[in-house]
């Protein structure tokens, strides 16, 4: 099965095999053929180059790309897509003028989806999240991670993170599980954070490494949910079943998070709205991936994460949705990079980087996946005809996307 995209106006992220992220200076470049042509054999892209030196002419199916972009599909490295019901009461509480920390003080947040999720059934709690990844493959992306922490009891974590295994068994999209028990201290252990920690460390790992639920280990290290000392000893619990830490860290405060995550070897660290010279300083020389989620802070109007500043001092980003039901209610990536351009003054080369190749490697898929290269996976977006890659971040709220590839075959 082949398909051949044909006069392609321009082919962006076109790299070499074995280039797993881009950092510092170098995200201002995002590599692109004009007028090109690009083959896809089966699941994976076979070749591609300028039209002049296209060979092959003839395929299953030819697709005549005159005047529009092709580009590798969006990578959402941080989610929390499955989730039962919503909290648009919250949403309209804040427009009243509560704030997100008096919101969870008086028992919602976190924990109004916990309840929510917990009277949910699995099959109820899928069919809820399946909509919401096929709404996302629909708007370009490709492969994402998607977190449990809404469950906060034995059963609905489990439950949560059983639901994250099916969508990989029925989806063709690239999908990681992280597991976030420590997302808050549920109702049942308040005034007793420390057993809950130890109820995650003996009966939910075990469990999850039973079944083989989850790929990461994450925990929401901040003021008033999970300390210093907490984070370390729930990181430490989940290497011992073989889970990469990716934190959640410096959302509203920071105090030695990401200097602590860095020692773990985390895949990433996200959030970072909050971020001072001492945690740039911990991530040089580290492989840890900051992760910044515009989305976040546009809905809450909390600051951006300081990507000019991560950038400038040598580092990678990543970008990602948090699509989740209280902080950010939406999983779109087109409008994540026109937010991260607008408000972050990403370039649009810096923001297509982070949120292709930089977001495969926060989710270890960059050997296969965040780049148009020999052997990748054919995850592609073809957009409709635009004046130039620049025009995706300028138009935002325009949906500019034609059709979508996953592995292959055109989702819609
Ligand atoms: N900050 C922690 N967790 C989620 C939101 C949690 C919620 O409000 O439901 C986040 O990444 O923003
Ligand atoms: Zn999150």
């Amino acid at each position: 099965m082949t398909t051949l995209f044909i006069h392609i106006k321009q082919l962006i992220q076109v790299r070499e095999k074995g280039l797993l992220k881009v950092s510092g200076k170098d995200m201002k470049t995002l590599p692109f053929i004009e007028n090109a042509y690009l083959l896809i054999e089966n699941d994976s892209i076979k070749d591609f180059g300028p039209m002049a030196d296209c060979r092959s002419t003839k395929a299953d199916t030819i697709i005549d790309a005159t005047g529009k972009i092709v580009m590798p599909t969006w990578c959402d490295s941080h989610t929390h897509v499955v989730y039962a019901g919503n909290r648009v009461q919250e949403f309209v509480d804040r427009i009243n003028g509560l704030s997100y920390e008096e919101i969870a003080n008086r028992g919602g947040g976190i924990l109004n989806s916990a309840e929510q999720l917990q009277n949910t059934t699995e099959d109820d709690l899928y069919k809820q999240s399946l909509a919401r990844v096929k709404q996302l493959m629909a708007l370009g992306t490709g492969a994402i991670e998607i977190k449990s922490g809404y469950g906060l009891t034995v059963n609905a974590e489990l439950k949560m993170l059983r639901v994250i295994k099916r969508l990989k068994t029925d989806l063709k999209i690239a999908i990681k599980a992280t597991f976030l028990g420590a997302h808050a201290v549920p109702k049942h252990f308040k005034d007793n954070k420390q057993g809950y920690l130890n109820e995650i460390a003996t009966k939910m790992l075990p469990k999850i490494k039973d079944e083989q639920l989850a790929d990461y280990i994450d925990i929401f290290c901040e003021k008033g949910y999970f300390d210093l000392d907490d984070t370390d000893f729930i990181l430490t619990e989940g290497k011992k079943y073989g889970l990469t830490p990716k934190i959640h860290v410096n959302q509203f405060n920071a105090f030695g998070g990401v200097a602590l995550a860095v020692k773990h070897k985390a895949l990433s660290v996200d959030h970072l709205e909050e971020l001072n010279e001492n945690d740039i300083e911990a991530l040089k020389n580290s492989n840890t991936m900051p992760v910044a989620l515009p989305s976040c802070s546009y809905f809450l109007s909390i600051p951006y994460t300081p990507g000019r500043a991560l950038i400038d001092a040598g580092l990678p980003l990543a970008l990602a949705t948090d699509f989740n039901p209280g902080s950010t209610p939406s999983g779109n990536m087109n409008f994540v990079v026109s937010t991260a351009c607008i408000k972050m003054k990403l370039t649009p080369e810096e923001a297509i980087n982070a949120a292709t190749l930089n977001g495969a490697y926060a989710m270890d898929y960059s050997n296969d996946l965040g780049s148009i290269t020999i052997g990748k996976k054919a995850n592609i977006i073809l957009t409709k005809a635009i004046p130039s890659f620049h025009y995706l971040p300028y138009a935002f709220g325009e949906n500019c996307i034609d059709k979508v590839m996953i592995n292959g075959e055109f989702i819609s």
